[in-house]
């Protein structure tokens, strides 16, 4: 399953945050989304996920145009984010966050919990098995009775993902999974969007760490003050004179080499 966005553009007021962008997500495939603070990666990923209504553009899942300002149809077609501080209800374990993750459970109607009770046991004692797959493929089987706010900002990070898998998100966006996150956390996390892309999944992926774009990414997108700059395979952007005239003005926090030093 496929994200495509096609001719976006965003303004707030009189400033226009995004300009014009199109961008291809293909299922089986990890892109890139990179570019300066400020220069409308998440204003792309709100209007990707319907919280945005742009000015223009069109975004559509599998080739099917979705409605802008429709979250819940655009989480129905498949699609979730996760968010740059993670969103969790942190006083719940990791567990019972897992379980809220799952989507469409029998046991939220009324009508089957009352007249088929046997049928919301099943589904529930199979969400339960799911939880605990997921739970060992992001490495928090251990935690699994830890309540959500007390886990590492990496962990919780990693918890998010595994909510997005528990509602079988066939399109994941991404947000700064890196940041904050330590070294040994973040070979987790290569490891895990790997096995997620191998499934066939497709991952759009903003990040400042550009040693994991270049480790994961298939394809780049390049913005800055809101216009797509370049794309292409990370390699070759990151030689593309326009990118490195668009870093270079970046403030030193910024740079992508500080990102890479975190990275190490
Ligand atoms: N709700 C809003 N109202 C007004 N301006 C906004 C709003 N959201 C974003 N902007 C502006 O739009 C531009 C793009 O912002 P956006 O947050 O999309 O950039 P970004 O690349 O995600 O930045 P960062 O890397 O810091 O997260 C910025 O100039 C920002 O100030």
């Amino acid at each position: 399953m496929s994200l495509k966005i096609k001719n976006l553009t965003v303004r707030f007021g009189g400033q226009t945050a995004v300009d014009d962008v199109s961008l291809d997500v293909p299922a089986g495939q990890i892109t890139g989304l990179v570019g300066p603070n400020g220069s409308g990666k998440s204003t792309v990923m709100n209007a990707a996920t319907g919280v945005l209504v742009p000015d223009r553009g069109s975004i559509h899942i599998k080739d099917k145009l979705l409605h802008p300002g429709r979250p819940g149809d655009t989480a129905r077609a498949g699609l979730g984010r996760t968010f740059q501080i993670p969103r969790l209800a942190r006083r719940l374990t990791v567990f019972q966050n897992l379980l809220a993750g799952a989507r469409d459970q029998p046991g939220e109607q009324l009508f089957s919990l009352f007249f088929r009770p046997r049928r919301v046991a099943d589904a529930e004692r199979s969400i339960e098995k799911r939880a605990h797959a997921i739970l060992k493929r992001i490495g928090l089987a251990a935690k699994l009775n830890t309540l959500a706010g007390e886990l590492s900002g990496g962990q919780q990070k990693l918890l998010t993902m595994g909510m997005l898998l528990m509602s079988d998100c066939k399109v994941l966006l991404l947000d700064e999974p890196a940041a904050g996150v330590n070294p040994a956390l973040i070979e987790e996390q290569i490891l895990l969007l790997q096995s997620l892309r191998d499934e066939g999944r497709a991952i759009l992926l903003v990040e400042h760490n550009m040693g994991m774009i270049s480790r994961l990414c298939d394809s780049v997108c390049v913005l800055d003050s809101g216009i797509k700059i370049a794309h292409g395979d990370p390699e070759t952007v990151q030689r593309d004179p326009r990118v490195i005239a668009s870093y270079l003005s970046m403030q030193p926090e910024q740079a992508p080499a500080k990102s890479q030093e975190a990275h190490q």
